[in-house]
């Protein structure tokens, strides 16, 4: 278990998280989400005990977690951490790469780690290539082969995807988390990523003005968000007046509902005017103007003329489930 308390830490003066308490269990994976420069970086750099902090305690386990002034080396073998810039060796191999931390004792086991470690990040047909000659998103992959080749029972993880294009993120994403929860390894991943958090993470933190706004299961946080910048982290949000939505409300506070939660009507509803469809794939997802001018995002099927006056319908079940939200 990883227990983080009262954490406290800025940089010049400068407050990026004030007392940050939160635990992990063993296996679960936490996902750490928050606009940029929120402070997701400094946070894993704080529990790996690479920068100083004010005020608080880290613990994993029976060992605590000091900084860099009461230790020799950051983390220790039961805590790795993988920052944005990857630290490989370039001029070796990947399969190399990988193996240097298993034991040379055992030649067979340490064969099939890293065969299994390179299926896991899809590198088998690279497997003898040196690194320098791999592109940026296979650099990050051996990283990760490399991280998770060490053992570790916390794996910190910034971004871990950011370099690797989205034809084989999904794949990875499946591939990363299935072997974390496989191995029973807890994991922290700071992310901007929604499809990072979704499917995979057991729990989110929600960081804002240099505090956790919310932890709760993923599922949870995503159904009941507890206002706007978090719904948005997790999807294409609006914040609407419950009144418009609900005839004979009378109250001033807003509901959160996502574009995809909105049924359109020709007749009645709430009234918006179109102003822009922008293609998806799958949908369009359509700009348009509610009678108050305010913006608002909705899911259609097809594209809308711009200037055409549509209604917009919420389910009682959505708006009944909820949190009301003050302010506009
Ligand atoms: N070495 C540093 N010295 C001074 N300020 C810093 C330093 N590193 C980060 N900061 C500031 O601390 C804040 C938090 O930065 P951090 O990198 O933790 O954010 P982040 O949420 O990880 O951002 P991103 O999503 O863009 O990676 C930012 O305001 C940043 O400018």
């Amino acid at each position: 278990m990883l227990t983080v308390s009262g954490l406290s830490f800025s940089y010049d003066q400068e407050p990026v998280l004030e007392g940050l308490g939160f635990e992990v269990a063993p296996g679960e994976i936490l996902a750490v989400m928050g606009e940029s420069g929120c402070g997701k970086s400094t946070l894993l750099k704080l529990l790996y005990g690479m920068l100083p902090f004010e005020k608080g305690t880290i613990q994993w386990k029976d060992h605590p977690i000091k900084g860099p002034a009461f230790q020799l080396l950051p983390g220790g073998p039961f805590m790795k951490y993988l920052a944005q810039d990857f630290d490989l060796m370039p001029y070796t191999t990947v399969a190399e790469n990988i193996s240097q931390h298993l034991s040379p004792a055992e030649p067979e086991k340490t064969e099939a780690r890293t065969r299994e470690l390179m299926e896991t990040m899809e590198l088998l047909p690279y497997r003898d290539k040196k690194v320098w000659r791999l592109s940026g998103g296979q650099q990050q992959r051996v990283a990760l082969a490399r991280v998770l080749a060490l053992q570790p029972e916390l794996l910190l993880l910034d971004e871990p995807f950011s370099h690797i294009d989205h034809f084989l993120r999904n794949r990875l994403r499946r591939n990363l988390f299935g072997f974390l929860k496989k191995e029973g390894i807890s994991c922290i991943c700071a992310t901007h990523d929604r499809e990072d958090v979704l499917p995979f993470a057991d729990r989110v933190m929600i960081l804002k003005d240099t505090v956790a706004l919310d932890l709760r299961p993923a599922k949870e946080i995503f159904e009941k968000p507890g206002n706007l910048y978090t719904a948005e982290l997790l999807g294409e949000a609006n914040l609407i007046p419950i009144a418009v939505l609900k005839a004979y409300s009378e109250t001033t506070r807003n509901i959160i509902v996502y574009s995809h939660e909105f049924r359109i009507s020709e007749k009645s509803g709430m009234p918006v005017t179109v102003r822009q469809s922008f293609y998806l794939g799958s949908h369009y997802r359509i700009q348009g103007e509610l009678e108050s001018g305010k913006p608002v995002y909705f899911d259609a099927p097809q594209p809308y003329e711009e200037g055409k006056n549509v209604f917009l319908n919420v389910s009682l079940e959505t708006i009944n489930k909820r949190m009301p939200i003050e302010g506009d």
